[in-house]
């Protein structure tokens, strides 16, 4: 198909690859990394396509002045800023590139798992400051543990196709039927909480995940276990998943996202922080990194390969 009469509208910054590609299969780009929502919205309706991370919600509003608006490719994995349900109904195809930044996310999962187990971020603090504390610092091995992976889409199955080798049972839960493979047994979330020593948290947000990880599902849990999060802050109750580590129901927690990131996440420390997020600044067993789970220089190239393919597909 004759793709140039197609108009595409960048909003966010990507790798440049994408833009390259994008001009090379005859596309028309156009970048606009400063207009504010409404500014964009003025000129939507000159656009067939539109590409873009995180800047703002592609909202009703939005999709009702998009009246030529053909897809909507979000380079990154999460759809939670874009009305899906109005956008699909008005026939636009939406696009994420979840396959793009999973690999990422799997690593950076491990990396944290292995963090909490061995006290590596405590136990780096101690040595820079001048304590050599051996003992305080026994680990834990991860052989014969079993790990927990609710949401078993492109991050969950990722994590669990790294953690072959390290001698561990793990399972999944998720809401679709019929997704274990290789790497991971499928059970329900009763069974997964009876036996899991870790959970690993790799759901999107949406109404049936918000504020889900809270202290009746915590209190699910037969044993003491790790926490991992590196899909959406909105999942948990930080606050009570602050009460779980400091009865010992949550023997460590490594967060990459908050309920408090984003916009919010810098004016926390201009006042008095809430309670439960001082508590997570604090905390020995608590290790906190600014949602770069999928941030690599690779998974960058990656993200953007993905769109440009799967935009290419929709005009084939
Ligand atoms: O949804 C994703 O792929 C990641 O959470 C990264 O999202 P971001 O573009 O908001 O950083």
């Amino acid at each position: 198909m004759n793709v140039a009469n197609i108009k595409i509208l960048h909003i966010d910054s990507n790798h440049p690859l994408l833009w390259e590609q994008l001009k090379q299969e005859g596309f028309q780009n156009e970048a606009d990394f400063t207009s504010s929502k409404q500014e964009v919205e003025a000129k939507i309706e000159n656009y067939h396509g539109i590409v873009i991370r995180s800047r703002f919600k592609i909202d009703k509003t939005f999709l009702d002045k998009a009246t030529n608006l053909q897809f909507i490719a979000r380079v990154g994995a999460g759809l939670e800023s874009i009305d899906c349900d109005y956008a699909t109904a008005k026939g636009i195809h939406l696009i994420a590139a979840p396959e793009g930044n999973a690999n990422a996310v799997g690593e950076h999962a491990i990396g944290i798992l292995l963090s909490l187990f061995n006290n590596l971020n405590k136990a780096n603090n101690e040595v820079k400051s001048g304590q050599w504390k051996r003992e305080d610092n026994r680990g834990h091995e991860l052989e014969g543990k079993t790990i927990g992976i609710i949401g078993y889409g492109n991050m969950g199955k990722s994590f669990a196709k790294k953690l072959r080798g390290f001698d561990v049972t793990v399972l999944c839960y998720d809401i679709l039927p019929n997704l274990g493979d290789a790497n991971a047994t499928q059970v329900s979330l009763a069974d997964l909480q009876e036996r899991a020593d870790v959970l690993s948290l790799h759901t999107p947000w949406t109404p049936e995940t918000d504020k889900m990880i809270n202290s009746d599902f915590i209190n699910q849990f037969k044993k003491p276990f790790w926490f991992i999060n590196t899909a959406r802050g909105n999942s948990v109750v930080t606050a009570d998943l602050v009460e779980a580590l400091k009865s010992g129901k949550i023997l460590g927690a490594g967060l990459d996202v908050l309920e408090y990131e984003k916009l919010s996440f810098e004016t926390l420390f201009e006042g008095e922080k809430p309670a439960a997020f001082e508590y997570l600044l604090q905390a020995e067993n608590v290790l906190l990194t600014p949602h770069i789970a999928g941030w690599t220089f690779e998974s960058h190239q990656k993200l953007a390969q993905t769109i440009v393919d799967k935009i290419c597909k929709i005009y084939q």
